[in-house]
């Protein structure tokens, strides 16, 4: 962690210092950071926080890569009807509509905290989760009772919750490339096959919008590979190589959309998690960037040219066998004549997949 990072740190602690116990709080804290899984962080904190202060429930929403969707994730702590008590935590649908989520949308635009009253006398307050002078999400507590005095409280744990998820963040990148690294592919899956179920399922009153044609996309899995790799780094030495790879990211990140997901899964294997209409569509793209990689002409090295193998994923697909799918249909790539695009399904369909041995990449 950076001097400014402690700094932060410090700053934030003190802030929560100041309103309880300091135990209590460093309890919470401890509790809420002990997690290396971000939805089990984001679960425990929203928990911590709602079990600290009198309230009805604490909110954490996340921002997206896709600007057309603000609100990437909610979760939710509720106060449990009845004598009973307690809390219980649910994610819910992060394009759902309401006042609470327009709140919380200004608050993210704006990077400024708000304190109201709603129509039903309910005080809220949000509070932007900031990340190098942007917001990356923020927490909302809904209370009977004014919320001015654990305002200080809630911006700590705001900034440790930031703080820590950029940790978490960072441990999920590919050093080189700035793209995802394979240890977080199944999560990412996961999240992404969630979020899809979730955009896909018709909500009460927004049958219209659940069925516009983008939300109707399918997601695909493709496997993309440098061909010949091994002789560029013969021929102009690993700088050079590096250079190709970090240059062909760059491109990826220019070419596809941002609510696409992309992986670098070690030497030079990526992997793209896509959504498209259909899989002729899906074939199009992919085909579009073989051709852009074809075209350019890198330093040096000068022309490099990809193999690109994917499959669609279903609903119950383990992650596992969708990569071997489209692993396959890389391999017949290479086998034949590189520089070009395969779908595992048109293959099999067509009778064109030998029985092969697991592919090049290692499952799980
Ligand atoms: N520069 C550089 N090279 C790497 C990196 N990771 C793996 N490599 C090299 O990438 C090469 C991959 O070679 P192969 O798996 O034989 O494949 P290829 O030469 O690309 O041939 P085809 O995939 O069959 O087209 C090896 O020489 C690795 O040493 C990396 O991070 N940087």
């Amino acid at each position: 962690m950076g001097r400014s990072e402690t700094a932060a740190m410090k700053a934030a602690w003190h802030a929560l210092a100041g309103v309880l116990p300091e135990s209590r709080l460093l309890a919470s804290v401890a509790e809420f950071t002990h997690h290396r899984d971000i939805d089990a962080l984001d679960h425990s904190m929203v928990l911590s926080l709602a079990e600290l202060v009198a309230v009805n429930s604490v909110t954490l929403c996340k921002c997206g890569e896709d600007p057309s969707h603000p609100v990437d994730s909610i979760v939710v702590c509720s106060r449990k009807p009845g004598p009973e008590g307690g809390f219980v935590v649910e994610a819910v649908d992060p394009d759902r509509d309401g006042d609470a989520i327009d709140t919380i949308v200004c608050a993210l635009e704006t990077s400024e905290a708000i304190s109201d009253v709603t129509e039903h006398g309910v005080n809220r307050l949000v509070i932007p989760i900031q990340r190098e002078h942007a917001a990356i999400g923020a927490l909302m507590l809904e209370a009977e009772e004014p919320l001015d005095e654990v305002r200080s409280m809630v911006e700590g744990f705001a900034r440790i919750y930031g703080n820590y998820i950029a940790l978490l963040n960072e441990s999920e990148r590919d050093k080189l490339t700035g793209l995802y690294n394979r240890r977080s592919f199944e999560q990412r899956l996961q999240r992404l096959l969630k979020l899809h179920r979730q955009r896909s399922r018709p909500a009460p009153g927004r049958a219209e919008q659940r069925h516009a044609p983008e939300t109707q996309a399918q997601l695909f899995l493709a496997i993309l590979d440098i061909d010949h790799f091994k002789r560029i780094n013969d021929t102009y030495g690993h700088v050079y190589g590096d250079e190709v790879i970090l240059m062909l990211a760059q491109q990826m990140r220019a070419s596809f959309r941002q609510g696409d997901v992309l992986f670098r899964f070690g030497g030079e294997e990526f992997v793209i998690l896509l959504a498209a209409p259909d899989e002729s569509a899906a074939r199009a793209v992919l085909d579009r960037f073989r051709q852009l990689v074809a075209e350019h002409a890198f330093p040096q090295v000068d022309h490099v040219t990809v193999s690109i193998g994917y499959a669609r994923i279903s609903e119950n697909d383990y992650p596992e066998i969708v990569l071997d799918r489209a692993d396959k249909a890389l391999y017949f790539a290479k086998q034949n004549g590189r520089n070009s695009v395969h779908g595992y399904e048109a293959l099999s369909a067509r009778g064109e997949l030998a029985p092969v041995a697991l592919g090049s990449i290692d499952l799980f």
